[in-house]
């Protein structure tokens, strides 16, 4: 049977690959069983509003090719509607973390083909206010300057735009005054920056939160103290190697639900992309969205995906007929 795909595509991501590339993407689906209609964005908020509309119309799976803010905006269109299908990922932005986490590859082509093989699994995803996100969410000093990068600077050097913003922003470090509630754990101090991770693979880096896994249930959630511009280099240099943990300016912990404030104006970075202001409040919403992974749900990162939920079930059996067989469609068959 031929299952019907939504592709939504941002023309803009990265290195706007995908304006050239999409005829070859949409025969290959074809050929792969995918009879696969398109969607270009506009503009911001345009893919949050083309996945809802892709649920609405009951595709079997929506493809959302693009960065991690392509991705964010279509986990918002779906995540709050009943019977949504599977998502498959197609990274053309310019740092992909998410999909770098789930070990999906860069090459178009093979990320067609993983999706053509249709294996999935259940992620979790994070709910903070009313949006949502999969990756990373985060503020303070430096978590802005992936929405401040211009995006013609990013099409011409890559990620190399975000590092040369954020040594231009490093002289002017500011600390800011957080309030942070977590189950038993409340703590109010003045922090550099938090950062929330439902994955561990944040800005290209897989080690700032290198716990994180997107099915247990968990944020990894990591605070950086106040302190001054060297310590901040310092903890920062431990933490890309990932021996920060111990750094008695940091702290680190797990919970499935979080509140923080502030009385300070501290904007929010959800997926990569600006996502309003302080306060929030975070749940982490345990297998809520099906994923599309690779045979063995083995990620490049290797821990990304805990033991117990890496073995995918193949969307083939279950498209389509779970109304016809009771089957749960969250529940792998035996
Ligand atoms: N047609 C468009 N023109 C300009 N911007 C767009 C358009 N369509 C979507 N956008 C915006 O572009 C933002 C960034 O895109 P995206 O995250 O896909 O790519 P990226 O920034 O290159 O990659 P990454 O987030 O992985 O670094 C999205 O959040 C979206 O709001």
């Amino acid at each position: 049977m031929v299952k019907r795909a939504r592709l939504i595509y941002n023309p803009t991501s990265g290195r706007e690959e995908m304006k050239k590339r999409l005829p070859e993407v949409l025969q290959r689906l074809e050929r792969g069983g995918f009879e696969t209609s398109a969607h270009a964005t506009i503009g911001e908020g345009d893919a949050t509003l083309a996945a809802a509309e892709a649920v609405n119309r009951g595709f079997d799976l929506i493809i959302a090719a693009g960065g991690d803010g392509t991705l964010c905006e279509v986990v918002n269109g779906m995540a709050e509607k009943e019977g949504r299908p599977p998502l498959g990922i197609l990274p053309l932005g310019t740092t992909n973390d998410f999909a770098r986490a789930l070990g999906i590859p860069k090459n178009l082509e093979q990320a067609c083909d993983l999706i053509i093989q249709q294996y999935s699994t259940d992620i979790d995803v994070g709910k903070i206010n009313n949006r949502y996100f999969i990756n990373i969410a985060g503020g303070g000093s430096m978590t802005e300057l992936t929405y401040e990068v211009p995006s013609k600077l990013k099409t011409m050097i890559g990620q190399l735009a975000y590092y040369m913003k954020g040594l231009e922003k490093l002289p002017r470090l500011k600390p800011i005054e957080l309030y942070v509630k977590a189950g038993d754990l409340e703590f109010h101090d003045e922090v550099m920056m938090f950062l929330v991770g439902n994955t561990n693979s944040v800005g290209g880096f897989e080690k700032l939160v290198p716990e994180a896994r997107m099915n247990d249930g968990l944020f990894d959630v990591l605070i950086l103290r106040k302190c001054n511009l060297a310590e901040f280099i310092r903890v920062v240099t431990l933490a890309l190697r990932g021996e920060h943990l111990n750094d008695p300016n940091l702290i680190y912990f797990q919970t499935n639900h979080i509140e923080i404030n502030s009385p300070d104006y501290v904007q929010l970075n959800l997926d990569g992309e600006f996502g309003g202001t302080l306060p929030c409040v975070m749940t982490n919403l345990k297998s809520h969205l099906q994923i599309i992974v690779d045979e063995s749900g083995q990620s490049i990162y290797k821990k990304t995906l805990i033991e117990t939920l890496t073995t995918p079930f193949q969307l083939k059996e279950r498209i389509g007929d779970d109304e016809h067989d009771g089957h749960h469609p969250h529940q792998p068959r035996e």
